[in-house]
């Protein structure tokens, strides 16, 4: 252990995302506090760790932040399918502990999401803005977290709100496409760790912006990075373009 390792406490521990952060964790040279699964030990992980790093479930989330708030202990949360009720709970602990929570925490992602802010901003209304995501058959939430997060950004930049400008699950007699609006498709099967394409459709043209992961290691080096990187903060919500410098 070299003196400035950080204890990381992994919530979600034995899932694909646990198991390939609990590697990251050691290759940065830092300390595996502990790790817990459902019903596990929330407020005895926190009290042992320098840093919490979340990637488990939705349903876990309310605890999760009770367990670092009372403990003073940051958290990342990777967490996908949060609603606007998560986002006020995560709003609400930022006010006590550094939080910081994203639907993508991979370095191309980070980028990626900036590329398309600018894209958005420079391409006039007429450009129809696409999102499409395709993940492993096992992923639970839909739209993916990092589609979202793509979405808002997007969103940001051509100044609409994301809750009522998006076009989710088309099925059946769904008349013409909103204008302005930005869609969103996911695809599920097999191990795909998680690809994402941004499609900006115009008259006669297209601007494609993508990413494809090629395999959730990514997701843990930036997570750890994220851990390195709150533990030092103070209290306040955070973001992955904060830590990468980007
Ligand atoms: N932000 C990012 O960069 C990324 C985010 N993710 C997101 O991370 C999350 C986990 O993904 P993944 O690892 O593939 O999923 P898995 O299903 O493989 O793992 C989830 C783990 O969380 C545990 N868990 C479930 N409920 C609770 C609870 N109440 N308290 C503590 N642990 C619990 C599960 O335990 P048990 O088996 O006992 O239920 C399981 O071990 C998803 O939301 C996913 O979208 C994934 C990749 C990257
Ligand atoms: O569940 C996954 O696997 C992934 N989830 C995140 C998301 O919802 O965007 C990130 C990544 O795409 C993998």
């Amino acid at each position: 252990m070299t003196s400035s390792a950080t204890r990381i406490g992994i919530i979600g521990s034995a899932g694909r995302m646990g198991q390939a952060i609990a590697a990251a964790i050691s290759e940065a040279g830092h300390v595996l506090a502990g790790g817990i699964d459902k019903d596990g030990d929330v407020a005895a992980l926190a009290a042992q760790s320098d840093v919490l790093v979340d990637f488990s479930s939705q349903a876990a989330l309310e605890g999760n932040l009770d367990a670092a708030t009372t403990a003073g202990v940051p958290v990342v949360i990777g967490t996908t399918g949060l609603e606007e009720r998560h986002h006020f709970l995560i709003d609400h602990a930022a006010e006590t502990i550094p939080v910081l929570q994203t639907g993508n925490t991979s370095l191309g992602v980070t980028l990626l999401a900036h590329l398309v802010k600018e894209a958005a901003s420079r391409l006039g209304e007429d450009w129809d803005i696409e999102i499409v995501e395709t993940h492993h058959r096992m992923k639970v939430d839909a739209p993916s977290g990092t589609a979202l997060l793509l979405g808002e950004a997007a969103a940001e930049a051509r100044s609409i709100d994301l809750a009522t400008d998006a076009e989710r699950g088309r099925d059946g007699m769904t008349g013409k496409r909103g204008t302005g609006t930005i869609g969103f498709a996911a695809l599920r099967g097999g191990t795909v760790a998680g690809d994402h394409s941004v499609l900006f459709l115009g008259a006669h043209e297209r601007l494609t912006l993508s990413h494809l992961a090629e395999d959730r290691s990514i997701f843990a080096k930036g997570a750890v990075r994220a851990c390195e990187w709150l533990a030092s903060q103070s209290a306040g919500r955070y973001t992955m373009p904060e830590v990468l410098g980007l």
